[in-house]
């Protein structure tokens, strides 16, 4: 098992947005993320990879985990070529999965501009391509298909299907359909305490 969520609750600002949360995810399997506005989506993909702490209930990861949330988490004064090159190295991932994710995510033309100077959907597809990189066998994709145009989302969708494909697992949150086939899905609204 990869991943094992077992009675998990989450309580934010005094309010608890869902409890007895259980399920378990093998390696191969890609699970959605659906609810409404601040039903605890991106709460729930903040635990996973331990930025939010579990009051109540257990997880245990079994892979590392790679996050790509709203947040580039790439130096912004740095080429975007440099920037990803010092995310693969501290993640000691081989350098061809850098070539492969920069390729795959369209940004061989952007790699010797700034982070900084990157569109929003560019920036997005930076991130995913931090995760392709990572060489982890756990994605965490929080609104992986916002601000990307068809093509991006069509590279997406391919580089999710390819990592699961490959025996990866993947958690995302998304509001609309992905080009992806997600083996399972879980509505957090039916999860309210
Ligand atoms: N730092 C915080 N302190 C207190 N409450 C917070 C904090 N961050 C988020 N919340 C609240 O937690 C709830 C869940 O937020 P979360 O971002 O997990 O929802 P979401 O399902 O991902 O929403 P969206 O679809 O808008 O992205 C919201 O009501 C939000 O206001």
């Amino acid at each position: 098992m990869i991943v094992s969520v077992s009675g998990l609750a989450c309580i934010r600002g005094g309010r608890r947005l869902y409890a007895g949360l259980e399920f378990t995810l093998a390696a191969g399997e890609s699970l959605r993320l659906t609810g409404p506005n601040g039903v605890g989506k991106s709460s729930l993909i903040r635990q996973i990879c331990g930025l939010l702490p579990c009051t109540e209930g257990s997880i245990s990861l079994s892979a590392s985990p790679a996050l790509a949330d709203e947040r580039a988490a790439l130096d912004a004064d740095r080429r975007l070529g440099e920037a990803l090159r010092f995310w693969a190295r501290l993640d000691s991932a081989p350098s061809d999965l850098l070539d492969q994710a920069i390729e795959r995510m369209g940004l061989d033309a952007l790699a010797e501009l700034p982070v900084r100077m990157l569109s929003t959907g560019q920036r997005k597809r930076a991130a995913l391509a931090r995760v392709l990189a990572s060489g982890a066998a756990l994605w965490l994709l929080d609104e992986p298909g916002n601000g990307l145009d068809d093509a991006s989302l069509g590279a997406l969708g391919r580089a999710m299907d390819a990592h699961v494909a490959g025996g990866g697992t993947i958690i995302a949150a998304s509001h609309f359909d992905l080009p992806h086939s997600f083996t399972r899905s879980i509505d957090l609204r039916y999860c309210a305490p």
